[in-house]
């Protein structure tokens, strides 16, 4: 595509006359620049959407001298954001990280700007910090980019089901992992492997840590449970774990038992063991039945269910990654604070922190898969089922190595017993007993050795 400089008025034939609204676009890197080529190539309708041009009045970056693609207007560019956002109705922040970026969101918000923000980790971390100095200001604070990137799901979770009781959230919000792991899947990568496809093809970071080690999908889940259950979660609140022990071994494993494995976010409403309501939220490998949806969630893509009392069953896919998508969400919240400071009215506004309390997660229901090397002999299986009955833990199957099994069973001594391996699939069970569970099946004497454990979702 041939880059066209962005001039400091874009054309706008669709508006009325009513003045331009100020644009200050904060960060012009994967996302930013998607925003400005936007900006330019849509002016007229999004003018025509709005009720008046949107007039990009400066980009601020770490560089002004680096290129562009689109070019953007010399006059344009700034390393001074925070003279920026003092001249802007809406700003928005794709700069990423907390600092500057949530004291430059709180300067716009305190200047009376709009502002739209795709930071995932700032909202995660200290979003009632945004939402009450929004609040306090009547301002708009709007962040759909933010969770699952072009996917329109805070906009549906935040205001269409504000009147209903959501009692789920789960889902693929990673898009990175859920790459690396289709590709194990599928060509039987190792996960290191998979990492340095997805880092070539730009999926991942070149320090791929908040992907793989489910800080990236923690956050978005945090933001996802705060809006379905009006309540306030932070990324410290997650029960997180990445996809860093997972092997090719359990991915092969996986597709034996008739499972693909996706990191999953889930978020649930339940009741605590004192009796009152609370809320969960864990980020984790799962293994998914092949015949769920979610298993068929392919490379990159994402997809989140939302479960409702009284719509049921939503399920929201599509692209969470990439800068054209996010830039489609962050247009899409541009557009309808730019209509507000035209047309008047205001956005949702989250004033109503407190409500349920992060329960721990321990406290979580989940089933597992435990697949263990026991020594084969007569009685195993029956210390093996007792301890599982001892902790409560109710079985589901067992099934014992087949013969071309992927993974050998490790190599023994002249003299000792032959060894089996168990795969013991669990019925529904809180966290606490079947993490007791297999702590006490690891020290069993005929157990080799504890092959890996993994959760069972979806079922
Ligand atoms: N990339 C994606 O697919 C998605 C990203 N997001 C979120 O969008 C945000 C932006 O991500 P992305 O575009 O990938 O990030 P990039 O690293 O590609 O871009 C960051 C931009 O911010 C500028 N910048 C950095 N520090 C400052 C500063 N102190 N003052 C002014 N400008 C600064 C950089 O300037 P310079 O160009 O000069 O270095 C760059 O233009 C993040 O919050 C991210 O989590 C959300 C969904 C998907
Ligand atoms: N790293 C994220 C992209 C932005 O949200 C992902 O892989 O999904």
């Amino acid at each position: 595509m041939t880059a066209e400089p962005v001039s400091p008025t874009s054309p706008a034939p669709g508006a009325t006359d009513r003045p331009a609204v100020r644009v200050a676009l904060l960060g012009c890197g994967v996302v930013g620049s998607e925003v400005v080529r936007l900006l330019t190539t849509q002016a007229s309708d999004l003018a025509a959407r709005v009720g008046a041009p949107l007039e990009l009045v400066g980009v601020a970056v770490r560089d002004v001298d680096a290129p562009r693609d689109p070019v953007v207007d010399r006059a344009l560019l700034t390393a001074d954001a925070e003279a920026l956002v003092a001249k802007a109705d809406v700003v928005v922040e794709v700069v990423g990280g907390i600092e500057p970026a949530r004291g430059l969101l709180l300067r716009a918000i305190e200047h009376g700007a709009a502002v739209v923000t795709a930071n995932k980790a700032l909202l995660a971390e200290d979003g009632p910090t945004l939402y009450q100095a929004a609040d306090a200001a009547a301002v708009d604070l709007y962040f759909e980019a933010a969770v699952a990137g072009a996917i329109p799901l805070v906009r549906p979770v935040r205001e269409s089901l504000t009147g209903d009781r959501v009692h789920r959230v789960l889902g693929i919000v990673n898009g990175t992992t859920n790459y690396v792991l289709d590709r194990m899947a599928t060509d039987g990568l190792e996960l290191a492997d998979a990492v340095a496809e997805a880092q070539a093809l730009g999926y991942a970071e070149a320090d791929p840590t908040a992907d793989v080690e489910g800080f990236d999908a923690a956050a978005k889940a945090a933001i996802l449970a705060s809006l379905a259950f009006h309540t306030r979660v932070s990324i410290d609140d997650v029960d997180r774990q990445g996809i860093m022990q997972i092997t090719a071994d359990d991915v092969a494993w996986a597709a034996r038992t008739g499972h693909v494995i996706k990191l999953l976010a889930i978020a649930d409403r339940r009741t605590g063991e004192d009796g009152a309501e609370g809320v969960q939220v864990r980020v984790h490998p799962a293994l998914v039945p092949l015949s769920h949806p979610l298993a068929g969630v392919r490379g990159a893509f994402n997809a989140v269910f939302v479960e409702a009392d009284a719509a049921g069953e939503l399920m929201f896919y599509g692209r969470g990654a990439g800068g054209a998508p996010t830039a489609s969400a962050v247009l899409g919240d541009v557009v309808s604070a730019a209509r507000h400071r035209v047309h008047g009215g205001r956005g949702p506004a989250e004033s109503w922190y407190a409500a349920l309390p992060v329960l721990p997660a321990e406290s979580a229901r989940t089933r597992y898969q435990v697949r263990l090397d026991v020594d084969d002999r007569p009685g195993v299986l029956a210390h093996v089922s007792a301890v599982l009955a001892e902790h409560g833990v109710s079985i589901e199957a067992v099934r014992q190595t087949p013969a071309d099994a992927p993974a050998e069973p490790a190599v023994e001594a002249d003299d000792a017993p032959g060894v089996a391996r168990l795969v013991i699939t669990t019925h529904e069970a809180p966290e606490a007993a079947l993490a007791a569970t297999v702590a006490a099946i690891r020290d069993l004497d005929a157990v080799r050795e504890v092959v890996s454990v993994l959760r069972v979702e979806g079922a």
